[in-house]
């Protein structure tokens, strides 16, 4: 009897790019690119690779490098909700011992600019961070109607100069902190909206491209949804105003279960003068404090309907 055994085991390629031009020879307003990093890990029956050192199951990670390339390239990547479906029926169709699989995208945000008034029809601009991400997790077993997708917006950052405020938290002898009725508030959007697989439809549908105004409308609606509550509301606190942009996206989403929110709150700081000749500080100068953050988190659901 061996001493150890294998309890789960995955592997694929990690970080596989590309960048995708999208042509259109009839309309050149509809030219897009796509820049994407991609992590395909495979589930299944490769323990011999692990415990008996025979790699006759591997599916080689280079192997899994060219299959996304090649897709890439023969298939439409834009969303990458149907991408990720494309590449999932693919391996658990062309291996059959490959038993399931995670796949993750992630893609950049390159935006149109304007020249001379009007959009360019090729010329870019890169929004820095910002992304979009899709992860799906799908074991072939449970069939192409159940799965686990999800897609995010991550490192979208805003601040907003006044029109936030925090008070009437919980004092005790520890706190320092003073209430405020005018603060800087400041974050990464870390927005993840979880898809409900039957209301969306089977794999095969979401890589036929029949979903993909869905995926495109949730995108658009959680962006400027959380742009907009941002901006419009007078916040009382991080916690109240991701819940109130987790609930519009809820309401405008019927596919989607759960929104998940994920707040770095940085901190930009009140510098007080006072001992420089009484010089007053009317919310004008502030000191970005970047550690430590508040970093808050919610998960919100569609409350049932009472019968
Ligand atoms: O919006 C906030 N939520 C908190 O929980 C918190 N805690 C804190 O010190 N400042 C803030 N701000």
């Amino acid at each position: 009897m061996s001493y150890s055994y294998l309890d789960q085991s995955t592997y694929g390629k990690d970080n596989v790019k590309f960048l995708k031009v999208k042509k259109d020879k009839t309309n050149p307003k509809l030219h897009e690119v796509m820049e994407a990093t991609v992590c395909v890990l495979l589930k299944g029956n490769f323990d011999i690779s692990y415990t008996k050192a025979d790699n006759a199951p591997v599916v080689p990670t280079d192997t899994v490098k060219n299959t996304i390339l090649i897709f890439a390239k023969k298939y439409d990547t834009f969303p990458i909700e149907k991408f990720a479906a494309k590449l999932a029926l693919h391996f658990t169709s062309k291996y059959s011992h490959v038993s399931g699989l995670t796949v993750k995208i992630t893609q950049d945000r390159w935006v149109k600019y304007d020249v001379d008034g009007k959009e360019s029809l090729h010329s870019f601009v890169h929004q820095g961070p910002e992304k979009k991400i899709t992860f799906l997790d799908w074991d072939k077993k449970n069939g192409t109607s159940s799965y686990s997708l999800s897609t995010s917006i991550k490192d979208l950052t805003v601040l907003k100069s006044t029109n936030s405020m925090f008070y009437g938290y919980n004092k005790c002898e520890y706190t320092t902190l003073k209430p405020t009725t005018d603060r800087i508030l400041s974050t990464d959007i870390f927005a993840t909206w979880e898809w409900n697989s039957s209301k969306l439809g089977s794999l095969e549908a979401v890589s036929s491209g029949s979903k993909d105004s869905i995926f495109n409308g949730a995108y658009h609606n959680a962006r400027d949804i959380t742009l907009d509550i941002f901006a419009k509301e007078n916040s009382p606190s991080v916690q109240a105003t991701m819940f109130n942009m987790a609930t519009a996206i809820l309401k405008v989403a019927p596919q989607v279960d759960y929104v998940s929110y994920e707040l770095p709150n940085k901190h930009y700081f009140l510098f007080d003068f006072k001992w420089f000749k009484g010089l007053e500080n009317d919310n004008e100068l502030f000191y970005p404090s970047p550690h430590p953050n508040g970093l808050i988190k919610c998960r919100v659901g569609r409350q049932q309907a009472k019968l």
